[in-house]
């Protein structure tokens, strides 16, 4: 039987087979796998590797060399040209056969070492990033790269990790999983141990409430626990279906737009290859020529260089940006990069330091008290979840060796009863600890948050009640320390008389309020630099945070962010998408989010804009999942790093800034051969139309054509280094279908009409008006073709006047020359006759300079004249 997921369908057998483990009790699932909560030895894990091969889902693998190989042949290209040889063969024209073998071979050798070039670039950064999960062998815990689990293995889990493979519960310790990669459902489910032995009769739609299940992709939200591998790569439930984790991030409009046009170009091609093909049947009578010469028309309108160039495009852009630490992940995100016009970042480390160092703690009164001190550290040393830069600070201060004095009436031998994990709604963290003396529940988190659950405070040495005159001052106080540009967090307790074992959020109240945390989050140095030349290159920069408005703002003025106003999360809450888009294009600074009112600005703002997000916690995920481009750091947890598209191995928003410009240049230079294509194969399409209808014979042969072709591709290649004029990175990239079109409907009737010039020149001046006179008719117009085609690019890809205005690359320059050059090799050479091209008459060296010319020269006053984007 088979059933659907949102990752699609899967085999009853691999739920039989977990359902079946979700039955056993530690011991003996243990026992079955052959392993101890000590962990597999070095030995035993070598042996399973090599029996179940790495932890990896098909997708995620590696495309064979043989593949590539395979694909390279199955080019339509190259299969003509394969079709063309073994006809060539049969006729007995061996000379022919010979040559269309070696361009097989060329084409297939150029196009497969650049797609294995491409797929290492994009592997190695890959690598670069691997997920890791903490195993336990031999008795020792490490982090391991996710891929090298085996079955049988123990993993330890806390937030923010991702589950490597298909698992099964030991120990929980309130232990809530995202499942939505699998099931879609965004709400937490708890896991724990034992309560599944219940023989219910389970169903396979239930597999997913097991609660000692854990599943490949999901991820842990808060708590704490340990597991044995059961299942790996493609035997876990989705191994065989789909991709980790990540839910697929939305096409955008550069591929929308690609596609389409794809689309229009082979819509074309269909349409005009039978007329051609009918037309030149009927007018000349040799049916065999005429299928041959509209099945090189259609090769040469094929934009079969499409996905390679903008492969080897974005693989280029992609391996400069490493060597400026910047990892893409998904390749297209160098290309949607290059497109952002907003970029949303939460605040703690992006724009301020990494280093946020506690200043004070203060009793409610604003006066320094160690009290306060010994409850915070209580509560951040003894949780258990994601220890984030706050909790860290509070644990390093109490650890400063001049700290040891305040620290040695730290209450003693204290031992942890429970926690209730911190969460991005409640904002708080509670820890309960015991010793032979009380048992304290201590709740650190954001002010008003912790302020809310408190009936009582600390006031002039005794507990009393919290009236609203104290509530107020103590308001008042946060606000001051706010206003100095200092974080604060708030702290209570409650020492519990009736000693419970087991603590929920329910049970946060009638706390007392014990004072308050002051941290210095000082703004980065390089922020405000980074903000302004991100605003210069057009790119917003908007702040998503799950602090408070004061402190924001305050950030904010400091790195040069529009700080007049700011929402907050619960405004939010109360609005729908219309009202958020109306206030959202003015407004910088949305405070006191939760994770998902992140994500559902960002999807709000990505209705007029290309969006990126950077952020580096686990509370980010969403949002990184959500936007166009996810930035994280690699210092990240697992899920954050593996819902980002791109990872900053320094964390700075200047590098950003490098990854925005590569992105433009990136889609710029794709630009070039997107626009020349369209423009050639409108052109090329209507002077072989015209020429099929008034000729005698064929404007050229196909194997011509062919050789044409080739000659093109190979210098276009160069095109992914090519130079960019410096002030077109200036504005964001958006694609543009239109353009693109008015382009291709005034430049390709510009070439035609200079390819009728020519026409009339080889029928009129040299009288290549008789068939027996075809071959001096094809090979001028092969030559004029070819180098027409070759030198426009230099026109078209700079709005200035080029070469004095605008330099292209030397690579550029270079393969340019090499095509022409080569063309003049085919038309000269030894192969001369082979390609039916014949010697040319020396008049038609006065025309073809003179043809060339006034082409570039009415190709660069029309894109002037007629403002014609080259963007
Ligand atoms: N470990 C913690 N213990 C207690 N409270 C915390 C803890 N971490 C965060 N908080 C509270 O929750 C709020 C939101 O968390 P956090 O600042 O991490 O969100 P964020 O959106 O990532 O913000 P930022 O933009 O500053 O990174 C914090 O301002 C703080 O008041
Ligand atoms: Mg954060």
């Amino acid at each position: 039987m088979l059933f659907s997921t949102k990752k699609g369908a899967i085999t009853q057998s691999k739920t039989d087979a977990l359902l079946a483990a979700s039955q056993l009790a530690p011991e003996e699932i243990l026992k079955q796998l052959q392993t101890t909560t000590t962990g597999l030895t070095a030995t035993e894990v070598e042996k399973r590797q090599d029996q179940y091969g790495l932890n990896q889902v098909v997708v995620n693998a590696e495309v064979s060399r043989w593949r590539i190989l395979g694909q390279s042949f199955l080019d339509p290209f190259v299969i003509v040209l394969i079709v063309l040889a073994v006809v060539s063969a049969l006729t007995a024209d061996y000379d022919g056969a010979i040559v269309m073998t070696m361009m097989i071979l060329l084409s297939v050798v150029l196009r497969f070492t650049q797609e294995v070039r491409s797929q290492k670039a994009s592997q190695a950064l890959k690598q670069m990033i691997a997920n890791t999960c903490a195993v336990t062998r031999d008795g020792f815990t490490a982090e391991r790269p996710m891929t090298e689990v085996v079955p049988g293995d123990i993993i330890q889990l806390q937030t923010g990790d991702l589950i490597p493979a298909d698992a099964y519960l030991l120990t929980a310790k309130d232990l809530f999983l995202n499942q939505s990669s699998i099931t879609g459902e965004s709400m937490p489910v708890e896991k724990f141990v034992g309560a599944d032995r219940l023989n219910d009769a389970v169903t396979g739609q239930q597999i997913f409430d097991h609660p000692n299940l854990l599943f490949m992709g999901t991820d842990v939200i808060s708590g704490a626990g340990q597991a044995v591998i059961l299942k790996t790569g493609r035997a876990t439930l989705f191994g065989d279906l789909a991709k980790l984790a990540t839910a697929k991030r939305g096409t955008t409009q550069f591929d929308r737009g690609l596609r389409r046009i794809s689309k229009l170009l082979i819509i074309m091609m269909c349409v005009l290859v039978p007329i051609v093909f009918a037309i030149n049947a009927i007018t000349k009578g040799d049916l065999t020529q005429a299928f041959f010469f509209a099945v090189a028309i259609a090769v040469g309108l094929t934009p079969e260089m499409l996905p390679m160039v903008v492969n080897s495009n974005l693989a280029k852009g992609a391996t400069t940006l490493a060597k400026k630490k910047v990892i893409v992940k998904e390749l297209r995100a160098v290309q949607n990069l290059g497109a952002v016009d907003v970029l949303c970042t939460d605040k703690t480390g992006t724009l301020t330091q990494d280093q946020i160092t506690l200043m004070s703690h203060l009793d409610p009164q604003g006066v320094n008290d160690q009290e306060v001190l010994h409850l915070a550290y209580m509560n951040s040393n003894y949780q258990t979840g994601w220890k984030n830069l706050l909790d860290q600070a509070v644990i390093d201060y109490g650890n400063l060796p001049n700290h040891q004095a305040m620290m040695a009436s730290l209450p003693a031998d204290l031992q942890k009863v429970d926690e209730i994990p911190f969460d991005f709604n409640r904002r708080r963290l509670t820890v309960v600890v015991k010793n032979q003396q009380h048992q304290w529940m201590v709740t650190k988190g954001a002010f008003e948050e912790v302020l809310g659950i408190c009936n009582r405070v600390r006031w002039n040495g005794s507990i009393q009640k919290l009236t609203p005159d104290i509530k107020k001052a103590l308001i008042q106080l946060n606000q001051q320390l706010n206003d100095q540009g200092m974080r604060i967090l708030g702290i209570a307790y409650r020492i519990d008389v009736h000693e419970q074992a087991t603590y929920e959020v329910s049970d946060e109240n009638g706390m007392v309020f014990a004072g308050l945390m002051g941290f210095l989050d000082p703004e980065k140095a390089s922020a405000a630099q980074a903000v302004k030349l991100l605003q210069q290159h057009h790119v917003t920069v908007k702040i998503l945070t799950g602090d408070n408005g004061t402190i924001t703002q305050h950030v904010a003025g400091k790195v040069g962010i529009k700080n007049d106003h700011f929402y907050e999360g619960r405004q939010i809450a109360a609005m729908t998408d219309e009202e958020i888009s109306q206030i959202i294009e003015d407004c910088d600074l949305f405070v006191k989010l939760n994770p998902v009112q992140k994500a559902r600005l960002i999807k709000i703002l990505q209705q007029q804009h290309t969006v990126a997000y950077m952020g580096d916690g686990i509370n980010d995920a969403p949002a990184l999942r959500q936007a166009d481009v996810g930035i994280s750091v690699d210092n990240a947890a697992d899920v954050t790093k593996e819902a980002s598209s791109v990872i900053l191995l320094e964390k700075s928003l200047l590098v950003l800034e490098d990854g925005i410009l590569e992105g433009r240049t990136v889609y710029r230079n794709t630009m070039k051969y997107i626009r020349m294509t369209i423009a050639s194969n409108f052109g090329n399409s209507l002077s072989v139309l015209l020429a099929s209808i008034f000729l005698p014979f064929l404007p050229m042969l196909s194997l011509q054509i062919l050789v044409q072709n080739l000659i093109y591709d190979f210098a276009q290649m160069s095109l992914p280094w090519d130079h960019v004029d410096r002030q077109t990175l200036l504005k964001p990239t958006p694609w543009q279908t239109k353009g693109l079109l008015r382009f291709a409907l005034i430049f390709g009737p510009v070439s035609s009409v200079f390819d009728l010039i020519t026409f009339a020149f080889m029928w009129f001046v040299l009288h290549a008006d008789v068939a027996a006179r075809a071959g001096l008719f094809q090979t001028g117009w092969f030559l004029v073709g070819l180098i027409t085609q070759s030198l426009v690019v230099f026109v078209y890809r700079t709005t200035r006047v080029p070469f004095f205005k605008s330099r292209s690359s030397w690579q550029v320059v270079s393969a340019t020359a090499g095509a022409i050059l080569l063309g003049f090799v085919m038309v000269f050479g030894p192969l001369q006759h082979t390609f039916g091209f014949e010697n040319l008459p020396a008049i038609y060296w006065l025309f073809l300079p003179a043809v060339v010319l006034c082409y570039l020269a009415l190709s660069d006053v029309l894109k002037k004249l007629l403002k014609v984007k080259l963007n």
